[in-house]
């Protein structure tokens, strides 16, 4: 069998030289072209598995030949290689369709990493077509804009330009994430997902970059962080916003160099990562607000991905609530609806899209007889509460934090692994249990004798009272609180708030 075949296109003799040393050394095949002429007559003759080109050369622009490339040669991924400090060209190479970029010098351990990854492209499982849908995608659902959605996942799968993923709660944000990187040649390596509004501002280095053992007090083992994890794979972002400014600047330049240092270390560690961001906030505007950083939201907001919300493609309701009843079913049963359910949830403007949709299906189950889910089980927000909605949970019932509970969990505090405190998500849901009895406040004018406890105090009075107001729907009373619904778990489990037994 024949080697895979790569294309260097470059004008410096020395640089061409090297590429294709190294590249010869991986055992590939190389043709080398000085300008653009002479490559697009290779690229006549030959499949390439990889075309590496320079962005200037004397007869035009290397982004001609990407364009040209991802116009005609779809399964030949093409990367560039930027001049040193030119972030902008590498986001306009990958805008107009680059798989990767390699800047100036090159470091050759970074351009094996960008090979090999461009050899698993095609042998990376097939996008899902549009309209395959379920059977392929998790992404459930048929209206054209899920479709059109799936198709271009299936597309973004084989590039390693950042994506931006913008789209209301609840709308499928993470599981989109998910699915670019289940499709993508990176799919057997780990994908992390981190929610920044949820780690302490003190930790965040620690725990995107790792420490070594001794960086600080606390620090008895080495440990990875958030980037380390996600070697290979691809890191999620999630409410890239509330990341703080001072963690922006050090995110940038790990993104930008693609290489990281744990506190402690003297020396910096390669990483590939794919990075995703995702926020349900309008990053521009947080750009203009001066709350995010320009450079940042210019490297991160390469290619945007929107999600519809659930109120837009409402035609996707039964399917999306098939699919979640037969999650939902116990013992080969699976739940159904009544007359004029399904009319009713088309109703419904759905505020926490399809997550508040999973929430308000479990919830009706649990008040459903015989597993009929009735309109009146929907206990829709604004209609007349149904006979299945539970009761409030009164807010006397606001418990204090049991001391050593409020701490939230970081390198400082419990160290955990990184893979492990990331994706929260699956965490989440705890089983219902009873919320404790409650302690009297301490009177207003007494100064309280340990203020975190009694900050923590008040943050759980305020939650419970939320969810009260909302049945226990946590999406609902994440709106109330205008925090996200991750960042509303993660204080629930942080202040050990659960949900009381039906
Ligand atoms: N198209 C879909 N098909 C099936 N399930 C979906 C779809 N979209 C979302 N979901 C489900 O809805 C829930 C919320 O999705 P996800 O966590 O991806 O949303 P998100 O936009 O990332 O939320 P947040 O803004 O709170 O971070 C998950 O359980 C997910 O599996």
């Amino acid at each position: 069998m024949s080697s895979p075949r790569v294309l260097v296109v470059d004008d410096e003799a020395d640089l061409r030289e090297l590429l294709e040393i190294t590249l010869v050394k991986m055992g590939l095949d190389v043709d080398s072209a000085e300008n653009l002429q002479r490559a697009r007559g290779f690229l006549t003759r030959h499949e390439y598995a990889l075309v590496l080109t320079d962005m200037r050369l004397p007869d035009g622009l290397g982004l001609e030949l990407v364009r040209e490339v991802s116009a005609a040669c779809k399964n030949t991924p093409i990367a560039v290689v930027t001049a040193f400090g030119s972030a902008e060209n590498a986001v306009v190479a990958l805008k107009a369709g680059a798989f990767d970029y390699v800047s100036k010098p090159v470091q050759l351990d970074q351009l094996r990493v960008l090979v090999q990854s461009a050899l698993k492209v095609n042998q990376a499982p097939p996008p899902a077509a549009p309209s395959q849908g379920p059977a392929r995608s998790r992404l459930r659902g048929h209206s054209a804009v899920i479709q059109a959605l799936r198709a271009q996942i299936g597309r973004l799968a084989r590039s390693m330009a950042p994506i931006a993923i913008t789209g209301e709660s609840g709308s499928g944000k993470e599981l989109a994430a998910r699915e670019i990187h289940a499709q993508s040649s990176r799919a057997e390596r780990p994908f992390i997902a981190v929610n920044c509004g949820a780690i302490p501002e003190a930790l965040m280095e620690a725990e995107f970059f790792g420490y070594r053992k001794g960086a600080f007090t606390g620090a008895s083992d080495e440990r990875d962080g958030f980037f380390q994890a996600a070697h290979g794979g691809t890191l999620m972002l999630d409410e890239v916003a509330d990341l703080p400014l001072a963690m922006q600047v050090k995110l940038l330049r790990a993104i930008q160099e693609r290489r990281v240092r744990k506190i402690g270390a003297t020396a910096e560690e390669p990483v590939d990562v794919r990075i995703i961001s995702a926020t349900h906030q309008d990053l521009a505007r947080c750009v203009e607000e001066g709350k995010f950083r320009q450079d940042l939201f210019y490297r991160l907001n390469v290619i945007e991905l929107s999600l519809p919300p659930l109120r837009e493609r409402l035609d996707d309701l039964p399917e999306l609530t098939g699919a979640i009843l037969e999650r939902l079913g116990s013992f080969g049963a699976t739940p159904v609806l009544g007359p004029g359910v399904l009319e009713a949830l088309r109703a419904y403007s759905f505020p926490g899209n399809v997550r508040e949709l999973e929430n308000i299906l479990e919830r009706a189950l649990a008040f459903s007889s015989d597993g009929v889910i009735d309109a009146a089980d929907l206990a829709l927000k604004g209609g007349a509460p149904g006979r299945g909605a539970p009761p409030a949970v009164p807010v006397a019932a606001a418990a204090p934090p049991q001391t050593g509970k409020a701490a939230p969990a970081g390198p400082l505090a419990a160290p955990a692994p990184p893979a492990a405190a990331a994706p929260q998500a699956e965490a989440a849901d705890a089983p219902p249990a009873t919320a404790p009895a409650a302690l009297p406040p301490p009177p207003l004018d007494a100064l309280p004798s340990n203020l975190p406890d009694y900050l923590a105090q008040v943050e759980r009075d305020i939650i419970l009272r939320a969810l009260a107001q909302t049945q226990f729907n946590r999406t609902q009373a994440a709106q109330l609180l205008g925090i996200s619904f991750r960042q509303l778990r993660y204080q629930m489990q942080k202040l050990n708030i659960q949900e009381p037994e039906a």
